[in-house]
């Protein structure tokens, strides 16, 4: 299956572009014959600034977004839609501000039709680990932009969805409780292990989460121009040596300032 690239990648995408009409009929040539293979559980981060089509990328993945030419392919099934085998998280909460955080959280398991005694035990169990115990009757004005993720991640993990779609869910966030962050999710992945595929512009959050970094280019239209290896053991840390190296090697390659 040749067009599928690699049988055993969980989600592949295949020579993706895409192009969007702006208003006044003006193109504009976001993504260019991207190809990627994540495999099961892999963690894999795509890197790069702003405005590089990152997010578009994701959205492509994530069905939201059709591809001007190429595919997405999940267990060997092309992608036509949104569907409960991805869980997504934007950086923008996107909370239902009437409801609580269990409100929240079950409300994918709700409208599968589960049942409520065992949505509330799914739903449970994904804010035990994402460490909201004890706030499950709270609304997202309650809890601070932290707590705002956690629900999301755990709103995402509720529907047991087999890839975790991540769109610079800790931009908004502090540098000190983005750190926190960052162990919470390495912390959920080693837990609950799903294949992670997360954006972000953060060189640091690149090489402290992902197995793999895909470098995009700086420009439009965005290509993928570097893949690293991040042969690191867990938990990274910020300060060793080779963490280090490996941030000045792709800080070097790329137009990403420090
Ligand atoms: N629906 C759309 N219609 C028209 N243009 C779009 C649309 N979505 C994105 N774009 C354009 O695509 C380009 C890339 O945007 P995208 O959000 O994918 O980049 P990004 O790398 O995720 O940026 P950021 O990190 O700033 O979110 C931008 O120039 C944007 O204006």
């Amino acid at each position: 299956m040749a067009e599928n690239g690699n049988t055993n990648a969980k989600i592949s995408c295949r020579n993706i572009s895409k192009t969007f009409i702006q208003k006044g009929s003006q193109k504009v040539h976001v993504l260019e014959d991207i190809s990627l293979d994540v495999e099961e559980n892999e963690f894999v981060v795509i890197l790069g600034p702003g405005q590089c089509g990152k997010s578009t990328l994701l959205r492509i993945m994530a069905g939201l977004e059709t591809p001007t030419t190429g595919s997405v392919v999940i267990n060997g099934k092309e992608v036509d839609g949104p569907g409960q085998d991805r869980g997504l998280v934007f950086q923008s909460y996107m909370l239902f501000a009437w409801r609580t955080v269990m409100g929240n959280v079950e409300m994918g398991p709700k409208l599968r039709g589960v049942g409520k005694e065992e949505r509330r035990k799914v739903a449970q169990h994904y804010i035990d680990m994402v460490g909201l115990q004890g706030f499950e009757s709270k609304f997202p004005h309650q809890l601070s932009g932290g707590m705002k993720q956690r629900v999301g991640i755990a709103r995402a993990y509720a529907n047991q969805p087999e890839v975790m779609l991540l769109d610079e869910p800790f931009g908004q966030l502090d540098a000190q409780t983005r750190i926190y962050m960052e162990q919470e999710t390495v912390r959920i992945w080693e837990q609950e292990k799903r294949t992670v595929i997360f954006v972000t512009n953060n060189i640091d959050e690149a090489l402290y989460l992902g197995d793999r970094i895909i470098c995009m280019e700086g420009k439009l239209p965005g290509r993928i121009r570097e893949v690293y290896e991040v042969n690191l053991p867990r938990p990274r840390k910020f300060t060793d040596h080779e963490f280090l190296k490996l941030r000045h090697e792709i800080t070097e390659a790329s137009e990403l300032t420090l």
